[in-house]
């Protein structure tokens, strides 16, 4: 019996093109002032030591604007990197600059699952802040309240089958009591390696469709 829900953004609650549309091209235009303005802040700097070590050689403040303007535009999943993105995509938030995307089904179904009494989690590339503000600030007001916790790389990447070990340590549930969500295949094939129930959201013609898991087009669709 199904115990709690982890879900995946991208593509699953929220459409593909707001991440790629709004919150990537936001976080770039935004890199480099916010890394000059925030040059003294202890949790900038630990991030741009970690962006260093990355890239093994010492960078100055532009330099370190330039890497990680280019591992926005190749999608890179760093740490740092999307640690760097949440803060930038917090102060976009509090102007009211950037809205959180999500789905018409999205609410509809965390609800229910919420009433059925399934704990809800989140696990995204995208840092645990930026997950907490995409859901504060979503179309659909506050859902952060529907969420028991939030996982981000930290944990490890979404593709390796021992990053869903250590979430379900941390939630203390048997992998066959917890349902995964997401578009990749990738990832729910490492989900599925893990122990876990696997679903995937069909929403996007660009979605490669992955034999082998539960198929959806609307998270109201998914058995739980
Ligand atoms: C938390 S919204 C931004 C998501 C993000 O930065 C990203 O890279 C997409 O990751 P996901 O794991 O949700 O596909
Ligand atoms: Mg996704």
């Amino acid at each position: 019996m199904i115990k709690a829900i982890i879900t995946d953004i991208e593509g699953t609650t929220s459409s593909i093109d707001f991440v790629h549309q709004s919150l990537f091209p936001y976080a770039k235009q935004h890199m480099r002032a916010f890394l000059r303005a925030q040059a003294g802040n202890d949790a900038v700097q630990r991030e741009l030591a970690e962006v260093e070590r990355q890239e093994n050689r010492d960078l100055s403040l532009n330099e370190a604007a330039d890497v990680l303007e280019q591992w926005i535009a190749e999608d890179r999943k760093y740490t740092p990197l999307k640690a760097l993105q949440g803060m930038i995509w917090r102060q976009g938030y509090e102007a009211g600059e950037l809205k959180g995307h999500v789905y018409a089904d999205t609410p509809e179904a965390l609800r229910r699952w919420q009433g059925q009494g399934l704990r809800l989690y989140v696990y995204s590339s995208g840092s645990e802040e930026a997950q907490r503000l995409i859901f504060g600030y979503s179309d659909a007001g506050d859902l952060t309240p529907l969420f028991s916790g939030y996982f981000d790389t930290r944990v490890g990447g979404k593709r390796e089958a021992a990053s869903y070990r250590n979430i379900l340590k941390q939630i203390g549930l048997p992998g066959e009591q917890v349902l995964f969500l997401s578009d990749i295949g990738e990832e729910l094939d490492a989900a599925q390696a893990a122990g876990l129930k696997t679903c995937q959201l069909l929403r996007d013609e660009r979605t490669r469709p992955a034999a082998g898991h539960q198929q959806v087009q609307k998270l109201t669709e998914v058995v739980v």
